[in-house]
């Protein structure tokens, strides 16, 4: 309980940004995404952000982020935008963060995973509707995801039926599966970063606090994601034995047991109905609490896929092989097709 103790003052959802890294600043980020690329097979080639017309605000991320609908103006294709703005006051914390986005964006191929098409470090698309203060926004041309974020879609329909759940799942289990493989962690799994779109194909998005395992983009081992879907060995390495590495693959597995019990439930499962899961209640159920108990509602198989997820101690959890041969995702009549789960999340109007 001393850590719990000593971390009390943390009461926010998120962790703070990573203290400043002395080399990164706007000179050495910027030119490095200049110009934007295309990937061979998108619709229109997006040589410039003017190309582009503003439709909608999709959303909001944590505060340097909006993401709107937008319309190549040449081919009329639909992308969505998502702009992060820096001000001459940026901490570096938030540019890393948007460097780590955008160099993992451009590595990954995969019907799973959100496709970027294009990156952007210009300050010409925002100039419209912010002040000028000398900053520059950060801009990603990625594919629309018509029926939003899972978050969305349960703010709507509260739970899921089991069939949707594991259909989004056996597809979010294949993007981990090729980000693995690309030894990419990508450790903010959670509802808001599970997008869907009109075919019914759920992609994982977001990769700001991704993080590759080996090699020249492991710039920062202490910026990990959300509290609420971390798992206990991030929360707490030394309790648990994380050591930023093998677990980080693990990690991912445990965020998506808690959005499949999420989905299931029908509300966050680590606390009770109504109540905000803040720092210190989330400490003590992750890293000191008995193991969840399965609800009694779901079948023998969504509690075991659970089980296999929420295993404590990483070493013992479910890795993604196993979890892509589970029943759970595997039983023809019960996983939902694209058709099932797209007319699940759009319904007809
Ligand atoms: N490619 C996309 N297609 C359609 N909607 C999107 C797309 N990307 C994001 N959105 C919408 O915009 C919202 C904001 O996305 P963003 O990635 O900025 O933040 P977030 O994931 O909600 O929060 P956080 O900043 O904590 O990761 C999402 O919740 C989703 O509803």
């Amino acid at each position: 309980m001393t850590l719990v103790r000593e971390r009390r003052h943390q009461q926010a959802l998120k962790v703070s940004p990573p203290p400043a890294a002395a080399d990164f600043t706007h000179r050495s980020l910027f030119p490095a995404l200049s110009p934007a690329s295309s990937t061979p097979d998108s619709p229109g080639i997006i040589d410039n952000l003017s190309d582009l017309e503003k439709v909608a605000v999709l959303g909001h991320g944590d505060g340097y982020g909006t993401v709107y609908k937008v319309c190549h103006k040449k081919s009329s294709s639909i992308y969505a935008l998502k702009v992060l703005r820096f001000d001459n006051n940026a901490a570096s914390g938030v540019l890393q963060q948007a460097a780590r986005e955008a160099e993992i964006l451009k590595l990954v191929d995969s019907p799973y995973v959100i496709r970027c098409h294009g990156v952007f470090d210009s300050g010409a698309f925002m100039s419209a509707d912010h002040n000028n203060e000398g900053g520059g926004d950060l801009c990603f041309v990625m594919e629309y995801m018509e029926g939003g974020s899972l978050h969305d879609v349960l703010r709507a329909r509260q739970r899921l039926p089991e069939n949707v759940i594991s259909g989004m799942a056996k597809r979010v289990l294949e993007g981990l599966h090729y980000l693995h493989g690309m030894q990419i962690v990508h450790r903010d799994i959670k509802p808001s970063n599970l997008l869907i779109n009109s075919r019914g194909q759920v992609k994982i998005a977001d990769f700001g606090v991704s993080h590759l395992v080996a090699g020249a983009l492991e710039v920062c081992d202490s910026y990990m994601g959300t509290y609420a879907y971390m798992s206990p060995e991030r929360f707490d390495p030394e309790r648990w034995g994380g050591d930023n590495a093998a677990d980080g693959f693990a990690g991912d597995v445990w965020s998506l047991g808690l959005v499949v019990l999420q989905c299931h439930m029908g509300r966050f499962p680590l606390v009770g109905p109504g109540q905000k899961p803040d720092w210190a209640t989330l400490m003590c159920v992750i890293c000191f609490g008995e193991r969840l108990e399965m609800p009694e509602t779901a079948s023998p198989e969504l509690r075991s896929f659970i089980w296999r997820c929420l295993e404590k101690d990483w070493r013992k959890r479910a890795t993604v092989d196993e979890l892509l041969h589970h029943p759970f995702v595997n039983t023809t009549c019960c996983v939902s097709t694209d058709h099932e789960l797209v007319n699940f999340v759009l319904p007809a109007d």
